[in-house]
């Protein structure tokens, strides 16, 4: 007996596909998750945006890590100096600059000192499993998965922006100067987003690359999503973390 295989189904065209990831980028991404809808409209007690910034925190000093990761997968130097720039952005070129300082600024603004920040010692176990599970997701990926897993920043700017307002409106305690790092993705987000965006479209060329890279992006989205749902168990329902020890003696 033979069997006659279903001939694979044809690409979707480029507007397509790029409607198709922008869709995911939009309907998956976390600026919907209850912890950032608190945030947003001004719910969130000091302690819980502190925890958040501890654990964002995780998230952010990983950013670099799985870049390099990438940047080890690109074949040309003129691929591997756009995604370097982003390593930059993080890192910055000396000591004293980048977003991981902006981000231990914004700590401090907030009241948590830096030495607390880089000893990770408040970090929960759900955040450390989903930035795990990204940076293990670069590192194994093939390059069209890595790149289009960064999609979410089709989403980020918008999201930064209506942060920059909830941060100024409501939580006036954080001096402004702390929300730097907010400021500088707005526009660094674009940019990363538009290259990435014209790399997976290019790069993607049959249907089960298109849907490797939906995949991708929302593996990423549940990434983000994982994180925050940590953070929320953590703040609403006051659960200690193995960091706080034993609560009573048994
Ligand atoms: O605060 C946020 O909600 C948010 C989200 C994302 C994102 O969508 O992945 C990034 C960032 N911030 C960010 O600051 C950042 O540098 C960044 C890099 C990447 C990435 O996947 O390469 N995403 C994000």
């Amino acid at each position: 007996m033979t069997t006659t295989l279903a001939p694979p189904a044809p690409p979707w065209t480029r507007t397509e596909f790029a409607t198709r990831l922008r869709a995911v980028a939009q309907e998956r991404y976390h600026d919907r998750h209850p912890f950032n809808l608190r945030m947003h409209r001004g719910e969130l007690g000091r302690e819980e945006v502190r925890c958040w910034i501890a654990n964002r925190f995780h998230y952010q000093r990983h950013i670099p890590v799985k870049d390099a990761l990438i940047v080890a997968k690109l074949d040309t130097p003129q691929l591997r100096r756009m995604w370097l720039r982003r390593i930059e952005d993080h890192d910055g070129r000396r000591e004293g600059e980048g977003g991981i300082e902006r981000w231990l600024r914004l700590g401090e603004a907030a009241g948590l000192d830096r030495a607390t920040l880089l000893s990770g010692e408040t970090v929960l176990p759900g955040v450390r499993m989903a930035v795990e599970g990204y940076v293990t997701f670069c590192r194994l990926r093939s390059p069209l998965e890595a790149v289009a897993a960064s999609l979410t920043e089709l989403t980020a700017p918008d999201l930064m922006l209506r942060r920059i307002e909830a941060f100024e409106r409501h939580y006036t305690w954080i001096a402004p100067d702390g929300l730097a790092y907010f400021r500088a993705r707005v526009d660094q987000g674009r940019r990363d987003s538009t290259e990435a965006l014209d790399l997976v479209l290019q790069w993607a060329r049959t249907r089960e690359q298109q849907e490797q890279a939906l995949a991708a992006l929302t593996f990423k989205c549940d990434v983000l999503w994982a994180l925050l749902d940590a953070v929320e168990h953590r703040t609403r329902q006051d659960t200690p973390g193995p960091q706080d020890g034993p609560r009573e003696r048994v």
